[in-house]
């Protein structure tokens, strides 16, 4: 049907509508419970047999997606109430499943499923050892390695791995996602993205913001880099240029708080990194996550069920290939829901597992809600779920309560190495959260073409995170598809989003928990009140537009980053004190030197035929 008569029905009986909206929820769940088994059962166990089945099952919910639209379309819903409006107006758009063409569809379900799999099949080999994959070869490596060389090795090898074989993938996934989303109504995909924020003045919101948090980020960033310089030197820190971008301690830059040994404010004040605590202690998997479902639970909150225990993958098995970053689902029948994650034992997977549990706890606290409701007041209030909840268990008084943390000091130099092991993680991620769908944006709506690729990509990189790639980029690279996000069509700016609101939710969880004092202290362990307030508004689902869920757990209907702000106070006075000698920003163009060839001590198997060569030669 051609758009104009989809969007004008003649049906104008409300109870007719609703009707077929409680026949469409049953199909919707049957049809989406179906496609969702097909989905996992690819990711946990990469096989072509899986790979096909999982494209054949998307392919027929998209059939039904495209009946069900047709159907909503016959309603004239003009003078329906709000919520019968509301649903049938998001039946309406079917994203992927809007494409016409029954061979495109295949071919961007077959796109998506190789670009999944080119990445999490990815690995690097060194001459003389086994592959290593992303997790947990090459994760670990870029978390402990202090080896500038080595480091380089492991950020360059799964950049080759991964990049330049998805371009191809890459630029055709972008024509097939925008074909979608005009035949949703939209310019392109990015416009697509954005309207699920519903909002019209969304992305202006994201900078004021952005500028808002930008000075606390220079002034890390400013810290961060002359501790670098004393480990690293001139040879590869400037002082007054950006940061090279594989020694923060994460593949991507995007978290560093795996260094927060080298920048630690008070050496011998404690610290919060509970990795050697949980390997002391024989934690394995299952028990790190039941200390997680435990504080849920403290907070009067759904406990993890039955089947997700019986049913969810949390280590990575060691017969079969896997998508092993980590993700939570939701099977649309009321009673499926899993966590699917490679565990290691350590502090980020820690919190990690609260934030997928966090997803978990929203889908338990919805499930009653039509499908078309089950989902976050916005994508990034699902990101803060969790991650609201790690805050308090990330204080050092909550990790002393459940035993992983030995001793803990109650003042300001112990304060302070908190709030840096925070800022390592939170504010270090607020530039990349923010630049990943910057640049996918303009690559939608055209702005950035294939042809320069990864140069826009490094630019960004540099603009907003002030760091440079050890040795110089081409196009020949595509750095971008190095991100999980990137080749399995993830959106990105929810994790922003989540950034500024989880604050906000935490200072209203902590005000109902009666805490007083300051917000970095707070921990809501045990608060029925918090739990409450939190429980109320994830039952919403999104059968509201998202100011009305905001408002319904922190009093106001506007994303603000002030909560944040407080949080940090006194690092911020810190930092400034700390750098009033130095040059905040990155303004000097520069490239650090060629990293040390690694593995420096193995000469390679050529070289060694070459000098073989050349000796045998003189000898004739
Ligand atoms: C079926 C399905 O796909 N389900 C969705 C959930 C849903 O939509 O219902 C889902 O599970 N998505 C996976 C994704 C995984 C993670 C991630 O990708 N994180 C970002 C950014 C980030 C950074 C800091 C931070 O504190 C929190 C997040 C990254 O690692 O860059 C990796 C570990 C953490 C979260 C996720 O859970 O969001
Ligand atoms: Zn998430």
């Amino acid at each position: 049907l051609p758009s104009s008569s989809r969007c004008q029905g003649t049906n104008t009986n409300e109870t007719q509508a609703i009707q077929w909206l409680a026949e469409y929820n049953e199909l919707a769940m049957k049809a989406y419970f179906e496609s969702t088994v097909a989905s996992w059962s690819y990711q946990t166990d990469i096989t072509d047999q899986n790979e096909q089945a999982m494209i054949d099952a998307n392919v027929k919910v998209a059939a039904f997606a495209k009946e069900a639209r047709t159907n909503a379309s016959l309603f004239d819903m003009t003078n329906f109430s709000y919520d019968t409006k509301r649903q049938l107006s998001k039946l309406k758009t079917i994203g992927d499943a809007a494409i016409e063409d029954q061979d495109k569809l295949e071919e961007l379900n077959n796109v998506l499923a190789g670009m999944e799999s080119r990445y999490s099949k990815g690995k690097v080999c060194p001459e003389d050892g086994e592959c290593l994959s992303l997790e947990p070869g090459l994760t670990r490596i870029m978390s402990k390695s202090r080896n500038y060389a080595e480091l380089n090795w492991a950020w360059q090898g799964w950049r080759e791995a991964v990049g330049p074989s998805a371009k191809e993938d890459y630029k055709r996934y972008v024509e097939l996602k925008n074909i979608a989303s005009v035949a949703n109504g939209y310019a392109n995909n990015g416009d697509y993205w954005k309207s699920w924020y519903e909002v019209d003045d969304f992305t202006d919101q994201l900078e004021n913001l952005y500028q808002e948090l930008s000075p606390l980020y220079d002034n890390l960033h400013a810290y961060v880099r002359r501790k670098l310089y004393d480990i690293y030197g001139s040879d590869y820190i400037s002082l007054k240029g950006p940061i090279p971008a594989h020694i923060l301690g994460n593949m991507w830059s995007q978290s560093w708080l795996n260094i927060l040994d080298l920048v630690l404010p008070y050496k011998d004040a404690s610290s919060i990194d509970v990795t050697p605590v949980l390997v002391r202690e024989g934690y394995d998997a299952r028990r790190m996550f039941n200390v997680s479902d435990e504080f849920f639970g403290s907070l009067g909150l759904k406990k993890m069920t039955p089947e997700f225990w019986a049913e969810s993958m949390i280590e990575k098995p060691d017969d079969r290939e896997v998508v092993c970053h980590a993700s939570a689902w939701d099977f649309s029948n009321q009673i499926d829901f899993r966590i699917k994650q490679c565990t290691d034992i350590t502090m980020d997977d820690f919190i990690t597992i609260h934030h997928e549990m966090g997803h978990i706890e929203y889908y338990l606290q919805y499930k009653d809600l039509p499908v078309v409701y089950r989902g976050g007041a916005n994508p990034g209030f699902h990101e803060a779920v969790g991650d609201t909840l790690a805050l308090s268990v990330s204080t050092p008084k909550h990790l002393k309560a459940v035993g992983l943390l030995d001793e803990v000091q109650d003042d300001y130099e112990a304060d302070i190495n908190f709030l840096m092991s925070m800022a390592l993680d939170k504010i270090a991620f607020l530039p990349f959260g923010y630049l990943m769908d910057k640049w996918r944006w303009a690559v939608f709506d055209g702005t950035i073409t294939p042809e320069n690729f990864n140069a826009e990509w490094w630019k960004l990189r540099t603009q907003y995170q002030g760091i440079v790639p050890p040795t110089p980029r081409t196009e020949a690279n595509f750095d971008p598809a190095a991100k999980y996000h990137i080749p399995s069509d993830t959106p990105y700016i929810r994790y922003f989003v989540s950034h500024i609101l989880q604050f906000q939710f935490h200072k209203a969880m902590c005000e109902a928990a009666g805490h007083t004092g300051d917000l970095l202290k707070c921990d809501v362990y045990n608060s029925q009140e918090a739990g409450k307030l939190l429980g109320d508004m994830l039952k919403m689902g999104e059968s509201k537009e998202w100011p009305e869920a905001l408002e319904k757990i922190t009093g106001n209907r506007t994303m603000t980053a002030q909560p944040l702000l407080d949080y940090f106070q006194p690092l911020i006075s810190w930092l400034e004190e700390q750098n009033s000698g130095e040059q905040l920003g990155w303004a000097e163009a520069w490239t650090p030197n060629e990293p040390p060839v690694w593995p420096s001590s193995a000469i390679s198997a050529h070289q060694t035929s070459v000098w073989a060569s050349v000796v045998l030669a003189s000898l004739v």
